[in-house]
């Protein structure tokens, strides 16, 4: 497994978390519930245990983390990003209240929160749609010279739908990850725009909705995105270039939050448009009803053929093989 590090940014606390798929192989277990309090802990530290015992009413259904360099960054006299020392208490009440049969090297790690921040008409070029908007907190594994550190973030995922007068489950939903250089800049090294357009086509004529992930780059980041289009200029595809970027994953987004977006409207399940198996799987990972897909492909164009292939080829679902036949 990947050695993660911990850094506290400014204003946050620290704490550490690794995404599901870090885990596969690993041994998982709960800490004991009913230690709820933080034990007179203040302030990041306090913030620091109510995340990693606090969590959102879907936190037990999805979240279980191997936390062992919690215990790693106790003992090796790592320091806050201030450059103070993790006082006893803080020590102590970690390691413990997070085990359950006196090794210390698991936990269960209750993830982010979102919440609903506010609603409006947003009319269109396209028809009138309604936004909601929401504020996700949560951890996010990023890349500092050269090494894993997790860090908390912030993230405001929208929601443009249109329904007739109640959602009628399965609803059909687009869950779309940000690309700032096709959907501003009209780049047209990739189909995400044309992904867009084409949701936003669908749901304004049958009604559904597009949650709207800011994560661009499959998560890395749009100077780091930048910085894989250079290598894909030498020849890379876009899974070797991430992996050759300072070891990204071929797929760094979260989807943390989408549960909860759903219950907050009314949503049961959903019919979910993409042709990412990837997609599919952490969805209801995450508890998420996918009722069915529907493919959401659209037509090559000379320089995103190798992207699209890329794609292909780096996914084991089926789905996708008709984005490389529909020219
Ligand atoms: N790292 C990297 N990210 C890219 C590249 N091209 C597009 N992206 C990002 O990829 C994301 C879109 O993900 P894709 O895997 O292409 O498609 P998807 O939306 O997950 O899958 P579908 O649901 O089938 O559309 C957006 O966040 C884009 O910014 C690239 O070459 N490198």
């Amino acid at each position: 497994m990947a050695s993660l590090s911990v850094e506290q940014p400014a204003g946050a606390a620290c704490f550490c978390w690794f995404r599901p798929a870090l885990l596969e192989g690993n041994r998982l277990r709960g800490i004991p519930m009913g230690v709820k309090e933080s034990r007179g802990l203040k302030g990041r530290e306090s913030t620091c245990w109510q995340m990693l015992h606090g969590g959102d009413r879907h936190a037990d259904r999805r979240v279980r983390a191997k936390l062992s360099h919690i215990s790693s960054f106790l003992s090796s006299g790592k320091r806050w990003m201030d450059g103070k020392l993790p006082t006893k208490t803080f020590a102590s009440t970690i390691s413990g209240g997070v085990c359950t049969d006196g090794s210390d090297d698991e936990f269960h790690y209750p993830e982010g929160s979102t919440k609903f921040i506010a609603e409006c008409e947003l009319p269109t070029d396209r028809g009138v749609f309604r936004m909601r908007a929401y504020r996700y907190k949560g951890a996010k594994v990023v890349i500092r010279e050269g090494e894993r550190v997790l860090e908390w973030t912030e993230m405001e995922p929208v929601v443009i739908y249109k329904q007739a007068k109640k959602f009628v489950d399965p609803v059909a939903v687009r869950v779309h990850d940000q690309c700032y250089t096709s959907e501003v800049l009209g780049s047209k090294r990739c189909d995400c725009k044309e992904q867009l357009d084409l949701a936003l086509d669908y749901i304004n004529q049958f009604g559904g909705a597009l949650i709207y992930m800011p994560q661009e780059g499959r998560g890395i980041g749009l100077a780091n995105k930048v910085a894989a289009y250079h290598l894909q200029d030498g020849g890379l595809d876009t899974v070797d270039a991430n992996r050759q970027l300072a070891g990204f994953g071929d797929d760094e987004r979260s989807y943390e939050c989408i549960p909860y977006i759903l219950e907050d409207m009314g949503i049961k399940s959903i019919q979910l448009m993409t042709n990412n198996p990837f997609k599919i799987r952490q969805l209801s990972e995450l508890g998420v009803t996918i009722a069915g897909t529907k493919p959401h492909v659209v037509k090559p164009n000379v320089y995103n053929e190798k992207y699209l292939r890329a794609k292909v080829m780096s996914r084991d679902g089926s789905c996708l093989v008709g984005v490389l036949r529909c020219r």
